[in-house]
């Protein structure tokens, strides 16, 4: 058999055209998810049409059907996304090793900044809000950070560090305040002064 040249490992081997075909539309995917965000974070679920999606992208209304049924698959995409931000910031703060009170307030900052960066966190928290008015299976809100502060703070406590009141209660309270503080911000601040409010949350129920 002839000399032939080493089969290149698949490692090296250049990308094939269904790998770049796959690539692209998980770039495409994700380029419509953006612009369903900042359409559901400014407009509201309820005035947002898929034209105006395909205008923000640039693309037809046909590739934007290609890749989600409806504007409601949409809307449980971006919420998805939101929740799965939420979980990365949480998952980046423990991996930090902070002591419980630490870990808690840090990740009540980083979420209050996204809040006021990150579009895909404004469309989640907004599209919670217009659950009732989307034909589609959003997850149940505010359950799940709850849960992950009650976890954190019930370290705390068993540290001695919390004895205001139960890690459970302690972590609705806050979860509550955050919310109640990043909707008052939008409302008020277009979010321009969430910061300020969390760090003032933060100094009043946890200070120290
Ligand atoms: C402040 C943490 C709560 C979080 O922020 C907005 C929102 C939307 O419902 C949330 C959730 O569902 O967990």
């Amino acid at each position: 058999m002839a000399d032939e040249a080493p089969r290149p490992s698949a490692a090296r081997r250049p990308a094939g055209r269904g790998e770049l075909k796959q690539e692209r539309a998980v770039q495409t995917r994700a380029q419509i998810l953006r612009a369903a965000a900042e359409a559901f974070a400014a407009k509201g679920f309820p005035a947002v049409t898929i034209l105006d999606i395909a205008e923000l992208t640039g693309m037809t209304k046909g590739a934007v059907y290609f890749h989600f049924a409806n504007k409601e698959a949409l809307a449980a995409a971006v919420a998805d996304e939101f929740y799965h931000r939420l979980r990365g910031l949480a998952d980046a703060v423990t991996a930090e090793e902070l002591p419980p009170l630490p870990r808690v307030t840090t990740y009540l900052t980083r979420t209050a900044t996204a809040f006021r960066d990150d579009v895909v966190i404004q469309a989640g928290a907004r599209l919670q809000l217009e659950r009732s008015l989307i034909d589609s299976a959003l997850p149940q809100p505010y359950r799940d950070y709850t849960a992950l502060l009650a976890r954190w703070l019930d370290e705390a406590a068993r540290a001695g560090e919390l004895t205001a009141a139960t890690p459970e209660a302690f972590a609705r309270v806050l979860v509550a305040s955050l919310f109640g503080a990043q909707h008052i911000s939008w409302v008020l601040t277009d979010r321009a002064d969430i910061a300020d409010r969390i760090q003032e949350i933060i100094q009043v129920t946890l200070p120290g």
